[in-house]
Formats: C-alpha cells, sequence, structure tokens
C-alpha cells in the first residue's frame, strides 16, 4: 500500500473508534502524558485535537494543574510549512487555522523556542515497529524534527500520540521522514531504538 492508502485506511480506522471508547482513550494517555512530562525539564508541546484524533484536552487541563508551561503549534504565517509553538493558558482565546484546527492567535511576545521544549507531543496518523510515523501530510512535523534530527536540539524528547488502532507493522517512508523515539497509546508506552548518535 501507498502512504495515501494507509493514510486513509487509518484515518478510517480512527473514525470508527465508539464514543465510549475515546473518551477513555483520551483519559487513559492524559494519565501517561503528565507521567511522561513530568520526567523532562522544558516547556511540555502538545496540540489541540481536530477531527478523529484523540482528544487532548484531558491531557492539557492535567498538565495545568501540576503548572507545566504547555505550549501548541501555529502554523508559521509567512514561512509555509513550519510551525511556531506558542503558550496556551486556561485564558488563551482561540482562533481556527486553515485547516479548521484551534490555535492561539499569533503574538510575537507567546512564542517558545523549540530549545525550551522537552516533550514534544505529537500527533499521528499511523506508526509502525520502528517508529516511523505517518502524519496528515504536510511536512511540519519533519521539518519540526530536522534539527532535532541533526543533534541540535538535544534536550527535545518527539513523542507521538496515538489509539493503539493506529499501529502497523511497517510502514512505507520516504527520506524526510524522521523515526520517533516514543509513541503512547492507551495501553501502552512504546519505546523504538532508532535515535540518532552523535560522537
Ligand atoms: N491537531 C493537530 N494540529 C496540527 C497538526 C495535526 O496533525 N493535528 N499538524 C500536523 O502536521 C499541523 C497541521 N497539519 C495538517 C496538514 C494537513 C491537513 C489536511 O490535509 N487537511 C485536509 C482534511 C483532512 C482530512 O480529510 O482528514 C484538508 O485541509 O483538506 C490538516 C492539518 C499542525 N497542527
Ligand atoms: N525537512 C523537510 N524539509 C523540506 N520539506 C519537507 C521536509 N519534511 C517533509 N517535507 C515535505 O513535506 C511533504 C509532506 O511530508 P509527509 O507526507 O511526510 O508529511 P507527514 O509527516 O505525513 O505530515 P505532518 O508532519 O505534517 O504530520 C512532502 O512533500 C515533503 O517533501
Amino acid at each position: 500500500m501507498t502512504r495515501d492508502e494507509w493514510r486513509r485506511k487509518l484515518k478510517a480506522r480512527r473514525a470508527a473508534v465508539s464514543t465510549p471508547d475515546q473518551q477513555q482513550a483520551s483519559q487513559q494517555v492524559a494519565a501517561r502524558i503528565t507521567e511522561r512530562a513530568k520526567h523532562s525539564a522544558g516547556h511540555a508541546a502538545i496540540f489541540l485535537s481536530f477531527a478523529n484524533e484523540l482528544n487532548t484536552r484531558p491531557a492539557i487541563e492535567a498538565l495545568w494543574q501540576l503548572n507545566m508551561p504547555t505550549v501548541v503549534p501555529v502554523l508559521h504565517p509567512f514561512s509555509k510549512g513550519h510551525l511556531l509553538f506558542l503558550s496556551l493558558t486556561p485564558d488563551t482565546p482561540l482562533i481556527h487555522n486553515r485547516y479548521g484546527i484551534q490555535e492561539p492567535p499569533l503574538r510575537a511576545d507567546q512564542v517558545v523556542p523549540l530549545h525550551q521544549i522537552g516533550c514534544l507531543f505529537m500527533p499521528l496518523v499511523g506508526f509502525d515497529q520502528y517508529g516511523n510515523r505517518l502524519g496528515m501530510g504536510g511536512g511540519y512535523y519533519d521539518r519540526t524534527l530536522a534539527s532535532w534530527q541533526a543533534g541540535r536540539l538535544p534536550d527535545l524528547h518527539p513523542i507521538g500520540l496515538a489509539y493503539d488502532e493506529q499501529y502497523v507493522e511497517h510502514l512505507p517512508t520516504e527520506p524526510w521522514d524522521v523515526a520517533i523515539p516514543e509513541v503512547i497509546t492507551p495501553t501502552r508506552h512504546w519505546h523504538f531504538n532508532n535515535q540518532p548518535k552523535f560522537s
């Protein structure tokens, strides 16, 4: 199957999760996220869910309860395909971006640079046994992870968030894909041995 065929198949699988299962999954993942975030310094980067993504609201509220500084992605206003990360507090207003995803309005004083982020919790459509990640197809997180992969963000910990149903044994990859070291699902915390090594 091609990447587009996998994307379609896995989106359909995600859309088929029942409402009670969605609610249970978002609570289970929230507990795993806070547990993981406690062990990393820096801001926790997460995302505001849309469509049939695993609901990150319970996790965001749990991070706030623990007073952990939290940021979410905002589409870069002119650097196409790139993300900025902006602070999110209970008082942050939200607008919809061009994909209909909620984001804070752009404000320079709210931007948090990647070197201040510890855990980077990322959306995904699918992941495999090597930590390969299939996203929505915009390449946004691949671009974000390029400097991490090059060794320039040693304190960043990329972690995918997904339903268990988004696992497949083997996904086709492209040269720009960045495999991720961890994925959290409602029932598991996966660790993959794919970290680039630098001497
Ligand atoms: N919640 C969330 N925020 C996120 C991402 C994400 O995957 N999830 N992104 C991760 O990169 C970035 C946005 N990336 C996106 C890339 C493509 C499409 C997209 O193609 N949308 C289609 C409709 C989607 C569908 O049919 O399911 C469209 O606009 O027509 C959406 C978001 C940044 N923020
Ligand atoms: N580091 C990069 N530099 C330049 N272009 C890139 C980079 N990473 C990805 N791209 C481009 O982005 C496009 C989409 O990539 P891909 O299909 O892997 O997205 P994705 O990982 O599914 O999406 P996302 O990361 O937004 O969730 C590709 O056409 C690719 O050329």
